[in-house]
């Protein structure tokens, strides 16, 4: 196997042993797209072929990021992350209490009232499950009762918080597993890079050393774009020879650069996509297998990053990648540029697996632990 070579840090900003881990400047912005040139050494190593996973959704085209619907006007009101969280789930806010508005005003809360409450709570892609266990409440407390809107708003958001809290759950290093080691998988463009680039950003922030592995070696183009993000938060980034190769390889590798120098966590990027479904268990899998002979706890937590844009497509997502590898909890992202945030609740419903972090933007200061009560009130269009 050909060497895999580090990209090092430069000295000014990487940690030297012993020296203080210097704090790194926010990620303004995420890196551009960078054009691939075609690999001269490699001539025989093609691209894969536009990839056929029947059962993922089919509006993400390989390599193309789904397109972000335009957030609101006034995406960046508010202060503080519930305000970004506010303002980012405004149109998922909006979509679920537009119809609930007088729904229970103008009438006592009967069967009728109830059966478009589920309705609606379906249609804000709460998802049944979710939907029926609001209303059964509902049901139970309030049946025949004349009731306000915002009583409503505040029995919604108490109910949706009580699905999501057993899920909330951070991501927290442990002390004395090192390198705490993250595998990211998901479909292209859900964010998986981006999310590397924030956990990278926050943990360096909290004075750990990371190292990122480019693990989509098919994609030269997400090979730069982490070595950008790898620059931007100070980390170091272990990336393939060539195009195309062993993504389990790299992995290995970077399993023991990340031994060799210490480093607390190890962030490890997997491709979205591959020639098929069967083609990218396998790698995944292979991903697993190899890590694991290194050291049988590792990866110690495999997220899924699911991009909440594509709605109840996420659930499926989940089902599949959870055939292909032990997924261990969920990042969901876009919820600022999604109408369909409800889906957060559904996922934990359906589910039960943790969701670590909610990213609301592309910035570093984006992506944050998930709080169940300021989700579910930011949700329901409540203030905190
Ligand atoms: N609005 C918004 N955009 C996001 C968020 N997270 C990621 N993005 C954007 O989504 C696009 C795709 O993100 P990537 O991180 O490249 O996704 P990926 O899963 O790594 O995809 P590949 O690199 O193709 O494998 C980028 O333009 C990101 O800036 C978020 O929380 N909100």
């Amino acid at each position: 196997m050909p060497a895999i070579p580090v990209r090092e840090v430069p000295a000014t900003v990487g940690p030297r042993a012993g020296d203080p881990v210097p704090v790194p400047p926010p990620v303004q912005e995420p890196p551009p797209p960078i054009p691939v040139p075609p690999d001269q050494d490699e001539p025989d190593v093609d691209e894969p072929p536009p990839y056929d996973i029947p059962d993922l959704p089919p509006d993400q085209e390989p390599g193309t990021p789904p397109p972000i619907e335009e957030p609101p006007a006034n995406a960046n009101a508010g202060v503080g992350f519930f305000g970004r969280l506010r303002a980012g789930l405004q149109r998922s806010t909006q979509r679920l209490t537009d119809n609930l508005t007088g729904l229970f005003t103008k009438r006592p809360l009967d069967e009728a009232a109830l059966e478009e409450l589920e309705e609606t709570l379906i249609a804000a892609d709460l998802g049944v499950a979710a939907s029926r266990r609001i209303v059964e409440k509902f049901r139970r407390t309030r049946f025949g009762k004349q009731v306000s809107d915002e009583e409503v708003k505040l029995a919604l958001a108490e109910e949706i918080a009580a699905i999501l809290a057993p899920v909330a759950q951070p991501l927290v290093p442990p002390p004395g597993t090192k390198p705490f080691t993250v595998l990211m998988v998901g479909v292209n463009g859900t964010g998986k890079t981006t999310t590397i680039a924030k956990l990278a950003e926050q943990w360096r922030g909290e004075r750990r050393r990371v190292m990122l592995a480019a693990g989509d070696t098919f994609r030269a183009a997400a090979v730069e774009q982490l070595q950008v993000w790898g620059d931007r938060t100070g980390s170091p980034v272990v990336v393939p020879a060539r195009t195309g190769a062993d993504a389990a390889g790299l992995a290995h590798e970077a399993l023991d650069r990340a031994v060799a120098e210490g480093m607390d966590v190890l962030l490890v990027d997997t491709a979205g996509r591959l020639h098929n479904k069967s083609g990218l268990m396998e790698e995944l899998r292979k991903v697993v297998r190899v890590l694991r002979k290194k050291d049988a706890a590792v990866p110690h937590a495999t997220l899924l990053v699911l991009d909440a844009t594509t709605g109840q497509n996420a659930l499926q997502q989940v089902k599949v990648f959870r055939e292909m590898v032990d997924v261990t909890g969920l990042v969901v992202t876009k919820l600022d540029g999604s109408a369909k945030g409800g889906v957060v609740v559904a996922l934990a419903q359906e589910f039960g697996l943790p969701v670590h972090a909610v990213g609301v933007g592309e910035k570093a200061a984006d992506l944050r632990p998930f709080d169940p009560r300021d989700f579910a009130r930011s949700l329901v269009g409540l203030d905190q």
